[in-house]
């Protein structure tokens, strides 16, 4: 075939950039994605945000003087019948089950090069998942870089991406691969307690159960990490300036680059309660905020992916009332299910018990507005990276509860960083108690014992909030993409 090589019109550093950019299927991936989309619209660049209708349809809004800038492309979801209908994301999927989303996913492929065919973007960010996309970026010389939405200290603790890619990573150490999980790696200070509990382990296990052939996920990071053009981190040097160092070496001569910690901004750009149903939600639960003192409510919430057990749910439940603060409390409507609003295991008579001083709230809620309102005080937390993004802007203390995923090294992170009180558990089974629930909580909240980290979560608002800083990477970021675009685009004929 004839190669032709034509001039972009965009060539130069001056002019804008395109960027496309494909999350994995997970609303908590949407989300900062989306952020940092809205970010570089913000800039006056061009992004293509690529992913299912379904999902697409409930991304929350882009400001209307940049929706412009930022196109939505829909590739089609493959038909799966193993899925619910219109179950498109991770939230959608229960645990057990999330491994069907990845066929699901890998079928994306061909119509991501199509898009990339016709419409040539400067750079496309993508996500862990899709380990098929830089052979795909490189082969119609896209620049191509993965976004990580995990901390460096997470992609520390995985290693390095030979390693990952060959599955060892993964594997039981018994088996002749390097994967105990519950012992900080070799190439990780020892004293830094970066490792995994054995509950925690077993958590993650649970998605084996749906036995789908399907590549496992520590292959998937290790090719999007080792064949990326360069790998950007949503963290800064303030937060992690060790963990930085440290992915570096790992990496060798991949460039690593800290985004900002992209965090809400309080300019509109996450206002997910445009709908009628939505600012309802939020007038009801402002009103009930604005009714609490300063600083003194717990704000009780685990994301998009966890669901808790019953017998968890109710133990923090007595944990909660135990505690005697105010706190209001969402609990996630299990996937799949209709009718079940999620607080059928609360115990008997809980929620008129804490009426007046405890709420608990079944479905969406506003997360970003609720932890930004000046009566909340601290966050019960299963350890998200958003969510640690999201109370730490606002210097919220932590109370950490993690449940899967990379969420128990979120938390050990925290830990180290002095910003958290950990909620005790079994570390073979995770049981717990209410009375830990409640030591954990007025320890973070109230206690005398509990200042130096309650002011260590104060601080970490200069670091986390900091809109200067963290504008400052995504400029620095940006200019990055710009040096490194390819200056005449080769199509083949
Ligand atoms: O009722 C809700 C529920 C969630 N959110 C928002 O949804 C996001 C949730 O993100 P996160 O806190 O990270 O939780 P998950 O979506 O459960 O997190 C998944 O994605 C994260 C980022 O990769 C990982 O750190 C987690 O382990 C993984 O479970 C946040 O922006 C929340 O503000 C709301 O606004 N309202």
């Amino acid at each position: 075939m004839a190669e032709t090589t034509t001039t972009k019109e965009s060539e130069g550093t001056a002019a804008p950039l395109h960027v496309a950019m494909f999350p994995w299927l997970a609303v908590g991936h949407f989300i900062p994605f989306l952020r940092l989309a809205t970010l570089l619209a913000r800039r006056g660049h061009r992004v293509s945000f690529l992913s299912t209708p379904h999902n697409l349809s409930k991304l929350p809004r882009i400001p209307a003087h940049l929706s412009s800038l930022v196109a939505l492309v829909p590739l089609p979801f493959p038909d799966t019948p193993a899925l619910p209908p219109l179950a498109q994301s991770s939230a959608d999927v229960p645990n057990r089950h999330q491994q069907l989303l990845k066929p699901a996913f890998d079928a994306l492929l061909p119509a991501l090069r199509s898009f990339l065919q016709s419409s040539r973007p400067d750079w496309i960010l993508y996500d862990y998942a899709s380990h098929w996309l830089p052979a795909l970026a490189a082969e119609l010389r896209v620049p191509h870089a993965f976004l990580s939405l995990f901390a460096a200290a997470v992609l520390s603790f995985f290693g390095p991406p030979r390693e990952l890619a060959s599955g060892r990573r993964f594997q039981p150490a018994g088996g002749g691969g390097g994967g105990d999980f519950t012992a900080v790696p070799p190439w990780i200070p020892t004293g830094s307690g970066l490792a995994f509990l054995p509950h925690e382990v077993a958590r993650v296990a649970e998605r084996s159960e749906a036995r789908v052939e399907t590549t496992e996920d520590g292959v998937r990071f290790g090719i999007s990490i080792g064949e990326s053009d360069a790998v950007v981190v949503r963290t800064c040097e303030e937060f992690e300036p060790e963990w930085l160092g440290l992915l570096r070496e790992l990496y060798g001569d991949k460039p690593v680059l800290p985004v900002g910690l992209l965090p809400p901004t309080d300019e509109g750009d996450d206002d997910e309660s445009d709908d009628v149903e939505g600012r309802e939600i939020w007038e009801f639960i402002k009103d009930w905020l604005d009714g609490q003192e300063a600083n003194s409510a717990v704000y009780v919430a685990f994301g998009t992916e966890a669901t808790l057990t019953g017998a968890e749910l109710a133990e923090l439940a007595l944990g909660l009332e135990m505690s005697g603060l105010p706190f209001f409390w969402v609990i996630r409507r299990p996937p799949g299910s209709d009718r079940d609003d999620g607080l059928g295991s609360l115990p008997r008579g809980f929620v008129e018990r804490v009426k007046g001083r405890g709420l608990v709230h079944s479905g969406w809620a506003p997360q970003a507005k609720i932890l930004r309102h000046e009566s909340v005080g601290g966050f019960l937390t299963h350890c998200g990276y958003n969510s640690i993004v999201e109370g730490l802007s606002l210097g919220r203390v932590l109370i950490t509860f993690p449940v899967m995923n990379e969420q128990g090294l979120n938390a050990r992170l925290l830990r180290a960083k002095g910003v958290a009180v950990e909620v005790p558990r079994d570390e073979m089974d995770g049981s717990f108690t209410g009375e830990s629930v409640a030591g954990a909580v007025r320890l973070a909240m109230v206690d005398e014992a509990g200042e130096p980290a309650r002011a260590a979560a104060r601080e970490m608002k200069g670091v986390f909030g900091n809109k200067e800083k963290n504008d400052g990477y995504v400029d620095e970021f940006v200019r990055y993409l710009k040096e490194h675009r390819k200056p005449t685009d080769k199509i083949n004929l």
